[in-house]
C-alpha cells in the first residue's frame, strides 16, 4: 500500500475514488466491459480505477494493449483467481488462474502437445465427424418446434471433447445435466462477488458464489474421476487420447509427474471441457443470430459453402483453407461479440507504460471488447460486416497492431486457440450447409433481443431460438 501511495502520482489517470469501496460505483454493471469503454472515453486508454482495495490499470487502445500483452508482457502474467474459483479447490491445480510458474506450463506443454496441436488435431478428425453427423441428425429431426442453437452447439462440443479426452460418448441425461450444470457456474459467476472487492472478507463467502461454484465443480470432478478410475482398472482404449497422455505423465517420474497428479490432472480436464463447452457454441450462437438478420451475408455464405463443399454434408477442418467468406464471418463475429471481453493479468515486477509507473500487484485488464470496437480503428465499429476481413492479414492468433485479438496475445494467449478455430468454422459451417434457418415469426416481428449476459465468457442474454428446414 505505501509503495502505490508513493507512485500515485505516476498512475494513468481516471475517476476519483469514494472512500472504501474506491470506483465500483462506477463499473458496477451486469456489462463492466461497456461501462468501462465508456469511462476509457473520458480518462484515456490507459486509465487507473480503484474496485474495492484492488488497483485496477484498463487499457483500451491496441497501442496500450500491445504494452501489455508484448513490451512488458514478462512481468504482466499473473493472476488473481476470482474468490468462486476457490470452490473445491479448484483455483490450486486450474489453469486459468495458476502463476506463470512450473505448474502452469507443464499443464500448458501437455495440452498444447497432446490435444491442441495441428498433429492431434488432425487425430481427432473421425470424432469431429462423429459429432458434426449427430448434430446434424438430431437438427434434422427438429423441423417441428424452434431450435435453441446454443444448445445443439454446446451438444456437439460436449460430444467431442469427451471422445477426445476420454475415447467415450457420454449419454444424452449426461450431456442434459452437464447443461445444467455450465448455466449454473455462468450464473455464479455473473454474481459481482464481495469477496472479490474485499479480500479481508473473503473467508465468510457472504453471497454463496464460493460454495454455489463448489456444487458445480464437483459434479464435472465427479464425471472426469469416473473416467480415471475406469482407465486405471480397465483395459486400454487402443487409441491414445488426452487421459492416457496424462496418466503416462504422472508415471514417468520426471518433473512433469510432480506436476500431474490426480487434483491436477482432474482440474486441467475440467478447465478445458468447461472452457469448450462455454466459448464456441455462445460464438456459434452469435454468428447465426449476425446472418439471421443478415440475409445477403447468409446468402453469400451458402453459396460459398454449396460450391466448395458440393454434396458433402459437413465441413471438415481440411475444408476451411478453401472458404475464406466462412473465416470472414467468424472473424467478424469474435470481433464483434468479444467471447471473452475483459482480459485481466496480475503485474508481477513494477512496469512504466506511456510515461505511467504501473505497481506491482495491481491488476491490468485489457479490454478487448472496447478495441475491437473502437472507432478509431474500425469503420462502421458496430455494424456486422465480414467483408471487412476479406484478402486482409487478420490472423486468429492476432495482429501485429493489436487491433484484432480475439484469444488475446502473449504467454498467456488462449491455450485452445487451435481447437476453437477449427471447430468455430467446421459447426457454423456444418449447420448451415443443406440447411435453411429463420427467426420464429413473432422474434421477427418484435426484433431479436442481441442483448448480452456476460459470466465465465459473453453469450446472448435470451438464447436464440430459430427455425430449421432441410433443403
Ligand atoms: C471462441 C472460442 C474462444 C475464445 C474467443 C477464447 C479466448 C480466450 C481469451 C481471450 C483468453 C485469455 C488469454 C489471456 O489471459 O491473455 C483465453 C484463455 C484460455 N483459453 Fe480460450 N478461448 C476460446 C476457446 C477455448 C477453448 C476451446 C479452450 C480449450 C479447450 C480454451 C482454453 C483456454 C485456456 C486454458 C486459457 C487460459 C490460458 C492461460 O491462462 O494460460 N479456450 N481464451
Amino acid at each position: 500500500y505505501q509503495m502505490l501511495q508513493a507512485t500515485r502520482h505516476h498512475l494513468p489517470p481516471g475517476p476519483v475514488p469514494l472512500p472504501v469501496i474506491g470506483n465500483l460505483l462506477d463499473v458496477a454493471s451486469r456489462l463492466p466491459h461497456r461501462s468501462l469503454a465508456r469511462l476509457a472515453e473520458r480518462y484515456g486508454p490507459l486509465m487507473t480505477l480503484r474496485l474495492g482495495s484492488a488497483v485496477v490499470i484498463v487499457a483500451s487502445s491496441p497501442a496500450a494493449a500491445r504494452e501489455v500483452l508484448r513490451t512488458h508482457n514478462g512481468s504482466i502474467t499473473g493472476r488473481n483467481a476470482p474468490d468462486a474459483w476457490n470452490g473445491a479447490g479448484h483455483a490450486a491445480n486450474s489453469v486459468f488462474v495458476l502463476p506463470p510458474r512450473r505448474r502452469r506450463r507443464a499443464l500448458r506443454r501437455v495440452g498444447a502437445e497432446h490435444l491442441l496441436s495441428p498433429r492431434r488435431l488432425d487425430g481427432l478428425h473421425p470424432a469431429v465427424r462423429a459429432a458434426m453427423l449427430e448434430m446434424r441428425r438430431r437438427v434434422s429431426e427438429s423441423t417441428a418446434a424452434p431450435v435453441e442453437v446454443g444448445r445443439m452447439a454446446f451438444e456437439a462440443m460436449a460430444d467431442l471433447m469427451w471422445r477426445a479426452m476420454f475415447s467415450s460418448v457420454m449419454d444424452v441425461a449426461t450431456v442434459g445435466e452437464l447443461h445444467g450444470v455450465a448455466r449454473e457456474a455462468v450464473l455464479l459467476a455473473l454474481t459481482p462477488n464481495v469477496s472479490d472487492f474485499f479480500p479481508a472478507l473473503a473467508a465468510f463467502d457472504l453471497q454463496g458464489v464460493r460454495r454455489g461454484m463448489a456444487r458445480q465443480m464437483g459434479r464435472v470432478y465427479e464425471l472426469i474421476d469416473q473416467e480415471i478410475d475406469k482407465r486405471r482398472r480397465g483395459p486400454e482404449t487402443g487409441g491414445h487420447d488426452l487421459l492416457d497422455v496424462m496418466l503416462e505423465t504422472s508415471d514417468q517420474g520426471n518433473i512433469d509427474a510432480v506436476v500431474m497428479n490426480r487434483d491436477t490432472m482432474r482440474a486441467f480436464l475440467t478447465d478445458l471441457f468447461l472452457a469448450a463447452v462455454d466459448t464456441i457454441p455462445g460464438a456459434i450462437e452469435w454468428a447465426m443470430a449476425e446472418l439471421l438478420q443478415n440475409p445477403k451475408t447468409m446468402k453469400n455464405l451458402k453459396e460459398q459453402l454449396n460450391s466448395v463443399l458440393g454434396s458433402k454434408t459437413c465441413v471438415e477442418c481440411s475444408d476451411i483453407d478453401d472458404l475464406p467468406y466462412l473465416q470472414a464471418v467468424v472473424k467478424e463475429t469474435l470481433r464483434l461479440h468479444a467471447v471473452v471481453p475483459l482480459v485481466p493479468n496480475k503485474v508481477e515486477n513494477v512496469v512504466e507504460i506511456h510515461g505511467h509507473t504501473i505497481p506491482k500487484g495491481s491488476t491490468v485488464i485489457v479490454n478487448l471488447w472496447a478495441i475491437h470496437r473502437s472507432a478509431e480503428v474500425w469503420t462502421d465499429p458496430s455494424k456486422f460486416i465480414p467483408e471487412r476481413f476479406l484478402g486482409k492479414e487478420f490472423h486468429f492468433q492476432g495482429t501485429e497492431d493489436f487491433e484484432f485479438m480475439p484469444f488475446s496475445a502473449g504467454r498467456r494467449i488462449c491455450l485452445g486457440l487451435p481447437l476453437a478455430t477449427r471447430m468455430l468454422h467446421v459447426l457454423l459451417g456444418s449447420l448451415l450447409k443443406d440447411f435453411e434457418w429463420t427467426l420464429p415469426e413473432q422474434v421477427m416481428k418484435n426484433g431479436l433481443d442481441m442483448s448480452e449476459k456476460l459470466g465465465l465468457t459473453m453469450s446472448m442474454a435470451t438464447p436464440l431460438q430459430a427455425i430449421v428446414k432441410g433443403m
